[in-house]
């Protein structure tokens, strides 16, 4: 079974897909890390004349097993120069192969990011289009860091998710938007455990339905 997790920033699309792959055993692919790790391996020039070519050859030398630093990877401004490398088409290119040959694996998977149900998956068993409100997400994202000791600019943070939400959902080479068969889930008033026991009760849902029960 293949379940595609999408949605903006900090809309807790990451902890979903989790949640699901425990519950349903599978392996689970947070795609936004493969996108954080080329802005990563640009963070001392990323403004530099060779932007867009030196993130296609970070993005084709990318070695998806080596995700480790999760501290650098998750950062804010990581995330800022993720979107920022994004918009490059021929990076979406280099990405797409691992991520299918992902979710194809025997089994399936679960794969959350921006463009699983419109792109990587389209034909997704699943699907799930997380959103929250944006002030809860930035909300959810403070305590995030705080939790990990880093100092916290809420105006700020607000901001960067605001920009990271308009420069993808303007991406002319995403997917950036709901595909017409997955499940709009707004967990702005739901709690972790609820939104997982909502989105559950989609997947079996949708599978019961597929075998006509
Ligand atoms: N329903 C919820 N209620 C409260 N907190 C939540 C909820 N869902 C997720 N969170 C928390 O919000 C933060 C962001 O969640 P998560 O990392 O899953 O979001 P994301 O959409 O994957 O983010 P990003 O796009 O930046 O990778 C985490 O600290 C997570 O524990
Ligand atoms: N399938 C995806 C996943 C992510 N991106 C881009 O990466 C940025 C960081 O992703 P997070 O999920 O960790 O927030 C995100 O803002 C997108 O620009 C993508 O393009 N496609």
């Amino acid at each position: 079974m293949i379940i595609a997790v999408d949605g903006p920033a900090a809309s807790g699309k990451g902890t979903l897909a989790a949640g699901l792959a425990r519950h349903y055993q599978l392996p689970h692919l947070d795609t936004g890390l493969l996108y954080r790790a080329v802005g990563w391996a640009l963070r001392d020039e990323p403004d530099g004349p060779d932007f867009e070519a030196k993130a296609i050859a970070a993005a084709q030398r990318l070695d998806a097993a080596h995700l480790g630093n999760l501290e650098a990877l998750t950062s804010a401004n990581t995330g800022i120069l993720a979107s920022r490398v994004a918009v490059i088409g021929e990076v979406r290119v280099a990405m797409r192969q691992y991520q299918r040959e992902f979710a194809r694996q025997p089994g399936g998977a679960v794969l959350d990011g921006r463009d699983i149900g419109t792109v990587i998956c389209p034909d997704a068993d699943a699907k799930l289009f997380i959103v929250a409100d944006s002030k809860v997400r930035m909300e959810r994202r403070a305590r995030q860091l705080e939790l990990r000791g880093l100092p916290v600019d809420r105006y700020a943070l607000y901001h960067q998710i605001e920009e990271r939400d308009a420069r993808d959902m303007a991406n002319p080479h995403g997917g950036f938007y709901k595909a017409d068969d997955a499940h709009l889930l707004d967990t702005t008033l739901l709690d972790i455990e609820a939104s997982l026991r909502a989105a559950i009760a989609i997947v079996d849902g949708t599978m019961a339905r597929k075998a006509g029960l």
